[in-house]
């Protein structure tokens, strides 16, 4: 392979907390470093069956962990090859996949005397059926320098989002909520996990449906309710906000232990108000968070949401009357669509892995320095 091509051409996979399908994109990636142009071609998203869901949610033992390593590396290789076919391509023309994989557990420093992460997709599975190289494993290297190994966007954020002399804020909502401020200096980049995205609510959703739906369907059910004011202030109590960054969250802190304890306080009784609720914790968690941490120090320009989130227009509603003055737009509004970011960063991370590029973001990670990402199935 050659070292320094002037293009290559780069899948990124990923499945994220949500664990509800595996985004696919495949793009034309120009340099590396401060000058990378990335071009996308196509996107794809391959949904899991609610029973492969509930599979990944339940694996905890040895033998299953070690099952679905191997079983979610066929997804993530069916998804490359669906993405290759609807970008009109051969998969020989394609340069190198770069898999995030599934978190399946993720125990930064809060929450472990021994931090790590750890996420599955067998990397051999998707280079035997691809015939492609592929970079997987990112954030343990972060994480073995002293880092969060998360949020990782903020490197792709400041790559193609930022406009000389202004700061701009990306927030991401998908399982977890996280945001980038990027301005003119990477150095300067502040990012973190805000806390819940939509993974509460989706875990409420079910409940409520008794599994008919899987999410709070274009904010069906949240649009029906009213916040129950002790619930929230309770909610806000959790002490993954308390945090000061660097900080990163995952299923740990907002999935179905805290779905039950809510459920089982007031769900039955008031499901529509549980659920306005928990749109109201995201919210409030996430302004409550720019407030402490971001608006004393930077003057925002705009807010550019992505993630499953932008599709509930309650959450994207409220959010922005929480928020105003300061403005909050789609993503696609600077040219990428608000679906595809993530795995777009894989990509993206695929390519600088070749080109030897660090690419974690220290002041984001806390890492104690920046670090080449990835390990390499040739
Ligand atoms: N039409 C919709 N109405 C409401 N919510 C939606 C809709 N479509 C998607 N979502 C929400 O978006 C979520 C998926 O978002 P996304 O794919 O960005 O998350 P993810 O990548 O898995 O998570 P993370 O970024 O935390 O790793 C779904 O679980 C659901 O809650
Ligand atoms: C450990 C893990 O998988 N973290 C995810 C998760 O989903 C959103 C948020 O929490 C973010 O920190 C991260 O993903 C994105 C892609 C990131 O690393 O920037």
């Amino acid at each position: 392979m050659d070292p320094s091509p002037s293009s290559r051409l780069c899948i990124g996979l990923l499945s994220g907390t949500s664990v509800d399908a595996v985004e696919a994109v495949l793009c034309r990636v120009e340099g590396t470093g401060p000058q990378v142009r990335i071009t996308l071609l196509a996107h794809i998203s391959q949904p899991f069956s609610p029973e492969f869901t509930r599979r990944v949610l339940a694996a905890d033992d040895a033998r299953s962990l070690c099952e679905l390593n191997f079983a979610l590396g066929e997804r993530f290789a069916e998804a490359a090859l669906e993405v290759i076919s609807r970008a009109g391509l051969r998969p020989e023309e394609v340069d190198v996949i770069g898999s995030h994989g599934q978190t399946v557990a993720h125990l930064p420093s809060s929450l472990s005397d021994t931090p790590s992460t750890l996420q599955l997709g067998e990397a051999s599975v998707i280079a035997e059926r691809t015939g492609i190289p592929v970079v997987s494993d990112f954030r343990t290297r972060d994480v073995a320098a002293g880092g969060q190994g998360a949020p990782l966007v903020p490197y792709l954020d400041w790559a193609l989002f930022r406009k000389p002399g202004v700061a701009r804020a990306l927030q991401n909502f998908g399982g977890i909520g996280n945001v980038s401020v990027v301005s003119d200096r990477l150095e300067d980049t502040i990012a973190f996990d805000t806390g819940p995205g939509n993974m509460v609510l989706d875990g409420l959703a079910r409940r409520v449906t008794q599994g008919r739906l899987q999410c709070d369907l274009d904010g069906s059910l949240s649009r029906q309710g009213r916040v129950i004011p002790d619930l929230l202030e309770e909610l806000l109590t959790h002490p993954f906000l308390a945090l000061p960054p660097p900080r990163s969250a995952g299923r740990e802190g907002f999935g179905e232990a805290l779905v039950t304890r809510i459920w089982e306080r007031h769900g039955a009784s008031r499901p529509y108000d549980v659920m306005a609720t928990a749109v109201a914790f995201t919210v409030e968690a996430t302004a409550r968070a720019y407030e402490r941490w971001l608006l004393p120090r930077f003057t925002l320009e705009a807010v550019y949401v992505s993630g499953g989130g932008t599709r509930n227009p309650v959450l994207m509603e409220r959010l922005t009357e929480r928020l105003a003055p300061l403005p909050v737009r789609p993503l696609d509004v600077l040219g990428l669509p608000e679906g595809a970011k993530e795995a777009v960063c894989f990509a993206l991370l695929a390519n600088e892995y070749l080109s030897g590029t660090p690419a974690n973001v220290p002041s984001a990670t806390g890492a104690r320095r920046q670090v080449v990402l990835g390990k390499l199935t040739p």
